[in-house]
């Protein structure tokens, strides 16, 4: 397995969603994340975190169940912060944050698979850079409750600066972004969004999916 490249890592950040057992109310996240693959996502990250958040066990068997749904539907699979359960389940990739494991340890852990990083600073985006990530995901882009301890929300000011500086990293916006504000995250120089509750918490996930595909238009 070689390491993706870069436009096929752009493709893939175009609508990218991301759940865990406590975003999807009562709903089962297996059958939200059949509707939001029928409505277009192009990349499923399983963040299962915060309160409730389920673990050991439960936690596998629902990560399985649900990469069993995207590998049906040729859908990469990344699992965020669990390294160890990436690496167990031969995950397409994994996400992390500023507080996991250095990047350089992961990638050196993940061989080619995919090494998504969350960024808030150009200082942080030359690290993660340096040290392999294959794409920035930055935000909060616009206010969101998802996350408690999320970072007041930015705008996209720390996208356009990262173009501005000539970065080419691929970049996923994320934070509070739905159908209605994510062209303006595509046109700030993100290659895709990346949403939680606009299409977990959605009457109809396969529309909302679908609807934020025709937003940053694809
Ligand atoms: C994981 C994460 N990181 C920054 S904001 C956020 C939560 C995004 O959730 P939503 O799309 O529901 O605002
Ligand atoms: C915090 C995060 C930021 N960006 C992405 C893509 N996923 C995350 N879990
Ligand atoms: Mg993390």
């Amino acid at each position: 397995m070689s390491r993706m490249d870069r436009e096929t890592i752009k493709q893939a950040l175009k609508v990218y969603f991301i759940m865990g057992s406590t975003n999807c109310l009562a709903s089962d996240p297996g059958k939200i994340l059949k509707e939001a693959i029928n409505g277009g996502i192009t990349l499923f990250q399983f963040r299962e975190k915060g309160l409730n958040a389920l673990a050991g066990k439960e936690k596998r068997s629902l990560a399985m169940r649900l990469q069993s749904i995207c590998k049906e539907h040729g859908i990469p699979f990344i699992i965020n912060d669990d390294i160890e359960l990436a690496i167990e389940l031969e995950a397409d990739g994994v996400h992390i944050g500023q507080e996991d494991e250095p990047a350089e340890a992961v990638r050196a852990k993940i061989g080619d698979r995919i090494l998504g990083v969350s960024v808030h600073s150009l200082e942080e985006a030359e690290a993660a850079q340096r040290a392999g990530a294959d794409y920035f995901g930055i935000g909060p882009v616009f206010a969101t409750v998802t996350k408690e301890d999320a970072k007041p929300e930015r705008g996209t000011v720390l996208i356009e600066m990262l173009r501005e500086k000539g970065f080419q990293v691929p970049i996923v916006g994320i934070g509070g972004i739905h159908a209605g504000n994510a062209a303006s995250v595509i046109e700030a120089g993100a290659d895709g969004v990346s949403v939680i509750t606009a299409i977990s918490t959605a009457k109809d996930a396969a529309a909302a999916a679908a609807e934020l595909k025709k937003s940053v238009g694809v």
